[in-house]
């Protein structure tokens, strides 16, 4: 990409999209279109087209999506597929109406049968069945590689499928009904320390009777007390104790967004499609994984959160909480190849939003 180029950066306000804008401006990138849900619903197949005929960018990160954890996509399971078949249909389309040079899309180790062997090879798609929890949101994933590579063979367009790991970093989603598991600890960690310490006033409740922190409290302390509960954060004996979901034994790979951006921007401007079908006869699983290439279990990253955010109160399990795919490793070795590797290490990467969070 020239430094002038137009990019358009689709889901610029979430995590991955702030962290790729960001990391572009770093690097001197000074043309970019960002339009926010209100300005651009991606769900309105004509705005989406006439949007892209209007500004005719020369570069698309695809990181708009409708993303959430494990009980977000075991839920809403109908707005899971539809919206993002629906928001990848409109822009990978228009994308080719529209002449754009390159596009990267954005997938997920979701994509990947729930009993792989690991580490996950990019060969794997589509060899067995999926995860229920989040197969909805798994299918529209994979229906969008295959969008991208049955038009880079039929238009001969330049359309690179990226397949994250579990992502985390600034912007992230806090709510804990909805989160992925990182967020969604330090929060519950947080809220219990500020429990702990009695500070009564940090902690109040949301219109949706949520918790919410760092406010001055104007409800009652058993009104506190009741949400933090429900949300399973309370008082037993006079300590804290949080619970945790499932069986704590899921493994699971983190990767910072700094790093998830700088990967992408790597892939965009080194790694084209025939770079990565090269030599096969059989031109298939044309996608690339991201990752660090390192799992711990879930029981870890919680030790791990809690040393970060100091909290020393008890943990516990609620077994009635899927745990989800036992296991999703990365194999990344195909994106070391090509020259790229992960450099922000997870205790690092925690402390690093766990300051952001407190900010
Ligand atoms: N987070 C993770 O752990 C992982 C994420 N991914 C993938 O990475 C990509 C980015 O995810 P992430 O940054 O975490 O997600 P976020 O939820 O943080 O960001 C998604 C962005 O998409 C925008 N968006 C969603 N629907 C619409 C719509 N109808 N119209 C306009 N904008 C819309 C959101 O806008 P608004 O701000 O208005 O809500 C938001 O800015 C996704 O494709 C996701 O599947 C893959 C693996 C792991
Ligand atoms: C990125 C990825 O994200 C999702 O898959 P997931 O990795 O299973 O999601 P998760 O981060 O929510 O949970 C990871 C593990 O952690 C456990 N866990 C413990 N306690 C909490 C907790 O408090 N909140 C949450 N959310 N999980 C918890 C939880 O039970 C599970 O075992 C999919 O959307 C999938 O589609 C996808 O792409």
């Amino acid at each position: 990409m020239d430094k002038n180029a137009k990019i358009y950066i689709a889901g610029h306000r979430g995590l991955v999209g702030s962290a790729i804008l960001r990391e572009l401006q770093k690097e001197g990138y000074t043309n970019f279109v960002t339009k926010t849900r209100a300005e651009l619903d991606l769900l309105d197949q004509k705005a989406v087209s006439e949007f892209f005929k209007q500004e005719k960018p020369d570069y698309v990160f695809l990181a708009a999506a409708k993303v959430g954890g494990i009980m977000a996509n075991n839920t809403y399971r109908g707005a899971f597929i539809y919206e993002n078949l629906q928001i990848q249909n409109n822009i990978i389309h228009s994308a080719y109406e529209s002449g754009v040079k390159k596009l990267l899309f954005l997938g997920s180790s979701c994509i990947y049968p729930k009993n792989a062997p690991q580490p996950l090879k990019e060969d794997y798609l589509l060899s067995e069945e999926l995860e229920y929890t989040n197969e909805p949101y798994a299918i529209a994933k994979i229906a969008g590689i295959k969008m991208c590579e049955s038009y880079n063979l039929q238009y001969g367009t330049d359309y690179i499928s990226v397949m994250p790991t579990n992502l985390y970093g600034p912007n992230d989603n806090y709510n804990l009904e909805t989160s992925h598991v990182l967020p969604a600890l330090i929060r519950k960690m947080h809220l219990g320390k500020l429990l702990k310490a009695n500070d009564w006033s940090s902690i109040d409740i949301d219109l949706n009777n949520r918790p919410i922190e760092g406010v001055s409290g104007t409800s009652s302390q058993e009104e506190k007390l009741a949400i933090l509960e429900k949300y399973g954060i309370y008082l037993k004996d006079n300590s804290v104790v949080i619970t945790l979901w499932g069986s704590g034994k899921p493994m699971r790979e983190f990767l910072h967004s700094d790093d998830m951006a700088a990967a992408c921007i790597y892939v965009m401007n080194n790694i084209s499609f025939d770079d990565v079908a090269e030599g096969k006869t059989e031109v298939r699983n044309t996608h690339v994984n991201i990752g660090c290439g390192e799992d711990l279990t879930i029981k870890d990253l919680a030790l791990t959160i809690k040393e970060v955010v100091d909290y020393d109160g008890e943990l516990v399990w609620d077994a009635d909480k899927p745990d989800g795919t036992m296991r999703k490793l990365m194999d990344v070795s195909k994106l070391e190849k090509l020259g790229w590797k992960a450099t922000i290490s997870l205790k690092d990467g925690i402390a690093n939003v766990y300051g952001k969070y407190c900010e």
